[in-house]
């Protein structure tokens, strides 16, 4: 029996954009209810959400059943924290603050097993692997793994050829919000400047070869990457949803009109 297929690698060579959301709360339910709305793809974070390895297992498992893809965001760069989420089932693993093709080498490793990589043989034991029942995952796991790694600074614009062509990189995922802080503009994140960065870098990584995605909220800016280019864009939060719901809810009841005189 084979690693199970992954939907985003299956989704992304489709010949159309993908949208999805993110998700922040941290918690199997509003992840599930993220996964039914129809998006094509979410990210559980684990970079600024308080996430860890028990709370994404329960939000894959949760997610499990539809056809919304999980994206499993890891706090940092780290091999260790790599080869856990993959044992956890995560296929897809997006890297923040990636600035240097070594970089980008480095964690691509570490989500492939030897010889192509230095993944750690673990499956007998893990949920990926079927807890040993997937029998041909080690030789068929590398093949439905992605790694999505995050461009969001200057420098990792100025290198970005060479990261997206890192052997082992599936694609590349500009982060407009840390790119807008390193260039001096922090939360401007409409600025002009970092608007047509990342739409010099989404090209940059279209002419490489590779997807590239990107995360606006404003839906403007969503059409103008994927003008650019953009496989996949986040075009929602959990976090803004429920926010901004409930204050459009408040707005309608709380209505000074409707005060009792
Ligand atoms: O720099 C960015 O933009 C990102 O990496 C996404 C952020 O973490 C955040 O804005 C998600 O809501």
């Amino acid at each position: 029996m084979p690693a199970p297929a992954n939907s985003f690698r299956h989704a992304l060579a489709a010949a159309r954009c993908l949208y999805g959301t993110w998700a922040a709360l941290a918690d199997p339910l509003s992840a599930e209810l993220c996964a039914r709305i129809g998006f094509d793809w979410m990210v559980l974070d684990g970079e600024h959400a308080p996430n860890d390895l028990r709370s994404v297992l329960a939000q894959l498992q949760a997610v499990a059943a539809f056809a919304c893809a999980p994206v499993v965001r890891l706090p940092v760069a780290d091999p260790v924290l790599a080869k856990q989420y993959l044992d956890i089932g995560a296929q897809t693993l997006l890297v923040p603050m990636i600035d240097t093709t070594q970089d980008a080498a480095a964690i691509a490793a570490a989500m492939r097993y030897p010889p192509r990589g230095r993944r750690g043989i673990g499956s007998a034991l893990a949920r990926a692997g079927g807890f040993g029942i997937t029998t041909d995952y080690l030789a068929t796991a590398d093949a439905e793994i992605v790694l999505i790694v995050q461009a969001e600074s200057r420098r990792a614009m100025g290198n970005i050829d060479a990261i997206a062509t890192t052997d082992g990189v599936d694609g590349v995922f500009f982060g407009p919000s840390d790119l807008a802080a390193d260039m001096g503009l922090i939360g401007q994140t409409g600025h002009p400047a970092v608007v047509a960065a990342v739409e010099d870098g989404v090209r940059a990584v279209v002419a490489a070869g590779k997807p590239a995605g990107v995360l606006a909220m404003d839906p403007e800016l969503a059409g103008r990457y994927r003008a650019a280019g953009a496989r996949f864009i986040a075009v929602a939060t959990d976090v803004g949803a429920l926010v901004g719901g409930l204050k459009a809810r408040l707005a309608q009841i709380d209505s000074p009109a409707e005060v009792p005189q």
